[in-house]
């Protein structure tokens, strides 16, 4: 295109001449398509290609329509010969042999091993066959190929010598545009040409036990049904062929031409006309041309072939050989045994895909990459269902779900019954619906999510797989639930939390008394909000209530992830917060604390703010008993203090303000708390040793009286080296804990008279919630007075 302009004006697709042509007369209105240019005036139907035979004027009318397949055929895998004559790279002898075990370890008995008179690779393959003990187990029998010529002829007999089993498979083609145009023969030659190599193949045979004969009209499907016969009856009697001794007529389509009920018609009819039937196999050859290459196998089963010669997943000439990897799973999905072994289909793939050089298709049936996989939403809404149904079924049944009968829809096949996991059966992008995601978090994450959640969630996955055009996995799928639902509680305000039964001051023991009432309490931003009711949520909404916010249960569930004890629990919740009804998600090594956890989630995802100053930047919290972590981002000295407080088991959240925290004004600003609730821990030199004095920041230590009360001699500030010597934090972030060693400390008793405290957490930025009472026992420190009442 010269200019943007002038590739606006080109017509899409310009190659392409849409239909123009008249609408056919006899149309009826609903179907408006017009005769095309395509120059299919060129071609003839089957019909007039070749003389078909009169299968409905038999006794007893055409037969195969109304039989069933029950049984499976003699498989024979040509993938060694035709396979191989179709790759562009035809397999080297190591690539032979691996595909030839791949074979006997699947289970099949008859094999084609090449065309040894055509190639030193196929003669010396057979040889090696022949001379390798062990090579060909004693019940399978390797085939040879050969064209009917007298040298190819002998080499192939070359070729078997001190094989126990053997077919020779003669073939010639006897089409009448083959007869004419490719071997320049009429009917009469070509039958000499064929009883000539016959002959010859039964005086090389002699009377050697074990060796068989097969012969293949080649393009049988477009030779007259009368010639094949007088061919194949003319062999089956120049070979005496005996029930104990049958002759193989196998019967191919080598290119497909017709529908495949023409190509049953062709076989119904063979077989009801071969002479000897009982002394004869009947074998089918379908290509894939017309790409019903299946059907024509099935179709000529119910005909009454017996045997069928294909390639795994379907390589070989031009579209391919029949495959019979399909035929065999399709016998297996009508509960049919195929007598062949996929239960891991993928090694065979990858032994298939190794020798031949050619990939399988992703689309190919029972292999393909995606074949057992749904992206589309009611297609995984059904499969769920299905699959949980056949979970139920085994379990009533009492049987592992690998043997219960499986009638799951959309999906034909159990995966597992081919090695493949259910992993990749549901996958999810924008064509998908609650059902698959829930599903992909259920088996990937352990997630059961209640219906109206699901449906919630799956609005926030289409906008997400609609802004990317890309496929989740259940990992990003866990990421998106846990950053929508799971981290949405109001972090930024909210410090911490307890509950517990009976008197608050047991400060969530767990342990019943009183009249058995819960209590919760709530830090939100600085301000202690505490409810009460008969059971921990119903406290906890009813905290949040005297925080501002109506906040009404409408449905609550949970469940452990996995089993176990160690397991995490996950609560969803549906409330109503302030007049919006929302969800909310929680998850935590303890029941409980999911289920608060859930309740916040909702509440943050309404949006909601809880009372409390608005948060002035990123905080993360940590802590233990209800805390929310996150301390790779804390500064080392304050993970220390994080070690100490988890060692001295006590619930605590240490928090990171985004200024500095080092007056006790400043940190009270930036919590939005009293300033007498800051507990300033500061550092002294008393009888020649460090004295940590934790003191409100409500007033300043008066040392003389500090060392009457205690009863020491002086008391002098320790210096900024000191400090550090004595806490190894730096003055401004020193914490009742967390030092090198433990400290001499004292607690100033008007600290008690704050609900809650905050402490420098090893760092200016850091600072850590908790009660009086807990800070006696974290430091073991003596309560004192630290200056003389005031007023
Ligand atoms: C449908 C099928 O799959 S048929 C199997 C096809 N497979 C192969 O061809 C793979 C292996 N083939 C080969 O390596 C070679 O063709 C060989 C070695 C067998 C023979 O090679 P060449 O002697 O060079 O012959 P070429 O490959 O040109 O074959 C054509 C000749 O075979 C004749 N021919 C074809 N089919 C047959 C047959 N079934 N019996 C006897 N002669 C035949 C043709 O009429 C032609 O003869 P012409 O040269 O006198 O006209
Ligand atoms: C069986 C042989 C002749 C063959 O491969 C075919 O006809 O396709
Ligand atoms: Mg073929």
């Amino acid at each position: 295109m010269r200019s943007t302009e002038s590739a606006q004006n080109v017509k899409p697709f310009a190659t392409l001449r849409t239909p123009a042509g008249p609408v056919p007369a006899e149309a009826p209105a609903w179907n408006p398509q017009r005769g095309s240019a395509m120059p299919f005036h060129r071609y003839l139907p089957a019909h007039a290609r070749v003389p078909l035979p009169p299968v409905d004027t038999l006794p007893g009318g055409r037969q195969w329509p109304a039989r069933r397949v029950d049984r499976a055929p003699l498989w024979v895998p040509v993938d060694l010969r035709d396979g191989n004559q179709a790759l562009a790279e035809p397999m080297d002898p190591a690539r032979k042999r691996r595909m030839f075990d791949l074979f006997l370890a699947m289970g099949f008995k008859e094999i084609e091993v090449g065309y040894p008179s055509a190639s030193r690779t196929d003669f010396d393959f057979v040889r090696h066959l022949a001379t390798t003990p062990g090579a060909v187990p004693e019940d399978v029998t390797v085939v040879v190929f050969t064209a009917a010529r007298a040298d190819l002829i002998e080499r192939t007999f070359a070729s078997v010598e001190g094989l126990p089993r053997v077919v020779v498979h003669l073939y010639t083609a006897t089409a009448p545009v083959w007869r004419d145009l490719v071997l320049g023969r009429d009917r009469a030659q070509v039958r000499e040409l064929v009883t000539a190599a016959a002959e010859r193949m039964a005086r090389l045979a002699g009377d050697r036990p074990g060796l068989r004969f097969q012969f293949s009209p080649e393009v049988f499907n477009l030779t007259e049904p009368d010639y094949v016969l007088e061919l194949c009856d003319g062999l089956t009697e120049l070979w005496d062929a005996s029930p104990d001794r049958p002759v193989i007529h196998n019967l191919p389509a080598t290119v497909e031409i017709a529908t495949p009920n023409v190509y049953a018609d062709q076989i119904e009819y063979l077989h009801r006309h071969l002479a000897r039937r009982e002394a004869v196999i009947l074998s089918v050859h379908p290509h894939n041309d017309r790409g019903t290459g299946i059907a024509c196998a099935e179709l000529a089963l119910l005909a009454g072939a017996q045997r069928v010669e294909g390639c795994l997943f379907g390589n070989g000439e031009r579209t391919g050989n029949v495959d019979l990897a399909t035929l065999a799973l399709n016998l297996h999905t009508q509960g049919v045994d195929p007598m062949v072994d996929f239960s891991d289909i993928d090694e065979i793939r990858r032994t298939v895909e190794h020798c031949n050089r050619l990939p399988v298709p992703e689309r190919h049936p029972y292999v393909g990459d995606l074949v057992h996989t749904a992206f589309s939403g009611t297609h995984q809404d059904a499969i769920k269902k299905g699959l949980a149904h056949h979970a139920a079924t085994a379990a009533r049944l009492g049987v592992p779900e690998r043997q219960a009968p499986w009638d799951v829809p959309y999906l034909p096949i159990d995966p597992a019954d081919l090695g493949r996991d259910y992993e990749a059966v549901i996958r999810v992008n924008s064509q998908s619906g609650k059902g698959g995601i829930a599903y992909l978090l259920q088996t990937g994450h352990g997630l059961e999510l209640p219906r109206r959640l699901q449906i919630e969630f799956s609005r926030v996955v289409q906008e997400s797989t609609d802004d990317s055009g890309r496929e989740v996995t259940a990992d990003e799928l866990y990421g998106l639930f846990a950053a929508t639902y799971l981290d949405a509680a109001p972090r930024r305000e909210l410090v911490n939390w307890r509950t517990g039964q009976g008197d608050e001051r047991g400060q969530g023991d767990g342990r019943a008394q009183g009249d058995g009432r819960h209590w919760a309490s709530l830090v939100i931003g600085g301000a202690v909000h505490r409810g009460e009711g008969n059971g921990p949520l119903a406290a906890v909404t009813a905290a949040l209530g005297a925080a501002g916010h109506a906040v009404d249960i409408l449905h609550f569930t949970e469940h452990a992830v996995r089993t176990g004890p160690d397991s995490d629990a996950v609560a969803y919740v549906e409330a109503r917060v302030d007049g919006q009804v929302v969800w909310g998600a929680g998850r935590d090594a303890s029941v409980l604390d999911a289920g608060i956890r859930a309740v916040l989630s909702a509440v943050g995802r309404a949006g909601v703010a809880p009372a409390g100053p608005a948060p002035t930047g990123p905080a993360v919290e940590v802590g233990q008993d209800g805390a929310m972590t996150d301390d790779t981002s804390l500064p080392g000295r304050s993970r220390a203090v994080a070690d100490a407080l988890a060692a001295a088991g006590l619930p605590g959240e240490i928090r990171v303000l985004p200024d500095s925290a080092r007056t006790a004004a400043e940190a009270a600003a930036a919590l939005g708390c009293e300033v007498g609730a800051i507990a300033n821990s500061l550092v002294f030199i008393c009888d020649g040793a460090p004295l940590l004095v934790m003191t409100s920041g409500a007033h300043r230590v008066d040392t003389d009286h500090l060392a009457h009360a205690l009863g020491t001699g002086p008391i002098t500030r320790a210096t900024a080296a000191q400090v550090r010597e004595a806490t190894g934090q730096a003055i401004g972030g020193v914490a009742p804990v967390g030092h090198p060693a433990p400290l001499r400390t004292v607690v100033d008793t008007a600290l008690a008279a704050h609900e809650l405290l905050w402490a420098a957490a090893g760092h200016p930025h850091t600072v850590v919630p908790m009660t009086y009472k807990e800070l006696l026992a974290l430091t073991g420190g003596t309560p004192s007075t630290v200056a003389p009442p005031q007023g």
